[in-house]
């Protein structure tokens, strides 16, 4: 998460929705546990501190897919795909796509591309838009991408495993 990009949520109710989403503007290598904010399914915040500005997006996100958390960052593979790719990015036949919770030989997996929007309901009806239940990440054009699992964990470990595969087909 380079310089103050990204943003982190985890689902902590769901009826209705709670997220704990990371505060704006921060360091997300340097957070506390201060830095952390309670908000609703829209992104309004319910405990005190400022949530990210694109917290709207992680709980239409978590709302729609039924994750429970959301991994948010400015990898530079993502933007460069996107850009080559705009209508959506194609990967097939790549052992990684398992880390990415898909089989290696037997899909071809499209991630979305959305165009980016300082709204974040432009940006969540263009992801419901084009949500696919067996495909847990969205790129956003010019700004970076969003992956989601069933925890944390689990959606770091196919963050990093999408960050490779993006990076692979841009290189080759
Ligand atoms: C250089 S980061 C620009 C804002 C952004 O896209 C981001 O991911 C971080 O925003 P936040 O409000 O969550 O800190
Ligand atoms: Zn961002």
């Amino acid at each position: 998460m380079r310089g103050t990009s990204g943003n982190l949520s985890v689902v902590v109710g769901t009826s209705p929705l709670r997220l704990a989403v990371t505060a704006s503007g921060l360091d997300k290598g340097e957070m506390t546990s201060s830095d952390v904010v309670l908000i609703d399914a829209s992104g309004a915040a319910l405990s005190q501190g400022v949530p990210s500005a694109e917290a709207g997006l992680h709980g239409r996100i978590a709302a729609v897919s039924g994750a429970g958390a959301v991994v948010h960052v400015h990898a530079l593979a993502p933007v460069l795909a996107a850009e080559r790719w705009p209508s959506g990015v194609v990967l097939r036949d790549l052992e990684m796509l398992k880390g990415f919770g898909r089989s290696a030989h037997d899909d071809v997996v499209t991630i979305p591309v959305v165009p980016n929007s300082q709204d974040m309901t432009v940006l969540g009806d263009a992801f419901e838009a084009g949500y696919r239940a067996d495909t847990p990440a969205l790129i956003v054009a010019r700004h970076g991408l969003y992956v989601w699992g069933s925890d944390l964990h689990q959606a770091r470990h196919r963050t990093e495993c999408l960050e490779w595969l993006l990076r692979f087909i841009i290189e080759t």
